[in-house]
């Protein structure tokens, strides 16, 4: 039998350039296995790719602000706190800096994410003056947080929901906000891209970068349960 999966999306699913590799569609709908993914994005995106990919939506969403397993969903954090801390980034003249739609935050429920391109120092030093708040650096994103909120932690909740020991799940990731979750599943890999925390967090980080790293995992996790 194959192990669960707890799939972080950007960076690990991805091209370079950010689109879903087109491999996932090949690989994962036939995963016999649950496959949880767990990103910092908000509740539709993995909702949606779980939907398309015509799996389960076994979700963590919002980097564990949202969780989403066997039809109930649980939300933790303390969005008016992240919200205070942007509203006073952005009277000191900083910008959240996804233009005037901004559908990165529009469903978030929990938690408020900036652009890469944002004044970190800036967010950083008002960030810092909030209790219980931390600021998380994806690559693809500023996440301003509630500290106590976890990938990590969401997947004891859907783990619990799915009837299964967290340690059951192999988690594949590529950033700051996986190390969590590689704690709790029992097995982990970074992809080639990964950031410095997630290489040295994860079990093993993998030769290939991006899908190809995470193909990999994949191939051997068949191989291994042949
Ligand atoms: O939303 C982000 O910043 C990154 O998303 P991810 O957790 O799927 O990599
Ligand atoms: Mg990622």
């Amino acid at each position: 039998m194959v192990p669960p999966l707890a799939l972080d999306i950007d960076g690990t699913l991805t091209t370079p350039t950010g689109r879903i590799d087109p491999r996932a569609f090949e690989q994962l709908p036939e995963w016999d296995a649950p496959v949880v993914f767990a990103t910092g994005k908000a509740f539709p995106y993995p909702v949606a790719l779980a939907h398309f990919l015509g799996r389960e939506e076994t979700v963590i969403a919002e980097n564990g602000g949202v969780a989403y397993a066997d039809g109930e969903t649980t939300v933790v954090g303390d969005p008016d706190a992240a919200r205070a801390v942007v509203e006073a980034f952005r009277e000191r003249g900083g910008a959240v800096g996804w233009g005037d739609g901004d559908t990165v935050n529009r469903w978030r429920e929990t938690e408020v994410a900036l652009s890469p391109d944002a004044d970190e120092a800036l967010l950083r030093e008002v960030a810092a003056a909030v209790d219980d708040v931390e600021v998380v650096d994806t690559g693809y994103a500023y996440h301003v947080k509630s500290t106590g909120v976890s990938k990590g932690r969401a997947l004891g909740v859907v783990a619990d929901a799915l009837g299964l020991d967290p340690a059951a799940f192999v988690a594949v990731g590529d950033s700051e906000n996986d190390v969590s979750t590689f704690g709790v599943a029992g097995e982990s890999y970074a992809v080639a891209n990964a950031d410095a925390a997630a290489r040295e967090a994860a079990d093993e980080v993998v030769e290939k970068g991006f899908m190809d790293g995470t193909v990999s995992v994949l191939e051997r996790l068949r191989e291994r349960a042949q």
